[in-house]
């Protein structure tokens, strides 16, 4: 059973997010019949639905509202995130089930924008659980300074455009983190969805960056999944970074168990990370477009596109550069989610040119 306190939290988050004019997918799902259903599960790790909505309870401008603390919370709490995923996911549906990892043709990729006149650079990325481990809201301490041993170790047994060095943020001049930070190499800090998520305890111990010397290739350990694998350069060359990209997690998928489930694909905390885990994208400069926004937003919905701020989710667009990608992770194979980015941002640039 789930105790007193934790319930009187629950009523009083679901009332207040009910009464409120959130647009979260998190608002949009937890019906009365759904909450009453699921308020007094817990999870062999002790989760309980708290533990999974109390981000989109504390903040009413998200847009998805909800994790999973650990892996069991995708089915005992099904009911709430198999509509959430649905959603997310353009109509992955709960009687479906995620495809076989495919990376398909990794030289089928060119650049994105030969004339160089439009995309500033270009990023892929995955995310990774460690088999073994929950996620971060029921990690201990001592579990993330394991981790960190593990993966550091592990990353250290790469070499050629691989080689690099890992960064912990224990102990990290802070004005080394700020530069990392602001060159949209590393994780920000104080994240305020995850914080509210129980996703930052015992920070910065287990957290910490692996990266090549050009900064083409990184891996974040511990911010929102155990691990985040980015490829990423100036310029649109998709295919070098995509070709990259999976090098790289070839090459740690030999070395470390990940969580993968039957059906939803590779475990992540957030749901609209499950599946291929595959976030493709620009940076892009479409200033005609961008003059209106509501337009670009209904543009790069069309080819199923997400529009994000320079710095990544919650930020405004610098300079009026703003980063585009694939939306969907699930439903699809790796190879599909990456060409889903590729064309719609090609029609993007055509449109921009037209203008
Ligand atoms: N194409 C790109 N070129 C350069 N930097 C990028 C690109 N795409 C994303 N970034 C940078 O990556 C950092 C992380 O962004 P953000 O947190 O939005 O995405 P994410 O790492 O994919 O994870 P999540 O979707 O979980 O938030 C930010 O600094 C952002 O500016």
């Amino acid at each position: 059973m789930v105790d007193a306190a934790v319930l009187e939290k629950l009523e009083a988050g679901f009332a207040k997010l009910a009464a409120s004019d959130s647009k979260s997918l998190l608002k949009k799902y937890l019906t009365k019949e759904v909450f009453d259903a699921l308020k007094n599960k817990k999870t062999s790790f002790g989760s309980s639905l708290l533990d999974c909505v109390q981000s989109g309870f504390e903040n009413h401008d998200s847009g998805v509202g909800i994790y999973a603390p650990d892996a069991e919370s995708y089915s005992l709490f099904s009911d709430l995130f198999d509509p959430i995923i649905e959603d997310y996911h353009k109509g992955f549906k709960k009687t479906d089930k995620h495809p076989q990892r495919d990376f398909g043709d990794v030289n089928a990729f060119g650049n994105v924008d030969p004339t160089g006149e439009y995309v500033v650079s270009t990023r892929v990325r995955c995310g990774r659980s460690m088999e073994g481990y929950p996620f971060n809201p029921c990690l201990t301490e001592a579990q993330y300074k394991e981790m960190e041993q593990k993966v550091s170790s592990t990353l250290s047994g790469l070499d050629g455009e691989l080689k690099g060095k890992f960064y912990p943020l224990t102990g990290m001049d802070k004005a080394v983190q700020q530069q990392l930070i602001d060159d949209h190499f590393l994780f920000k800090e104080g994240d305020r969805f995850l914080q509210a998520a129980n996703a930052c305890r015992y920070w910065p111990s287990g957290r910490g960056i692996y990266h090549n010397d050009n900064k083409t290739f990184l891996v974040w350990c511990n911010e929102e999944d155990h691990l985040r694998i980015i490829s990423m350069q100036m310029g649109g060359d998709l295919g070098q970074v995509y070709r990259r990209l999976v090098t790289a997690v070839n090459e740690i998928e030999k070395r470390v168990p990940f969580s993968h489930h039957d059906r939803l694909g590779f475990l992540t905390f957030c749901p609209t990370n499950l599946g291929t885990t595959i976030r493709a994208s620009v940076h892009i400069k479409v200033p005609k477009l961008a003059k209106d926004y509501a337009k670009l937003e209904a543009t790069a919905d069309k080819y199923n596109l997400q529009v994000r701020g320079t710095r990544g989710e919650h930020s405004e667009a610098e300079g009026g550069i703003y980063d585009i990608s694939n939306k969907r992770r699930m439903g699809l194979t790796e190879f599909q989610a990456v060409k889903e980015m590729y064309d719609g941002i090609s029609e993007i640039i055509k449109i921009e040119a037209s203008l």
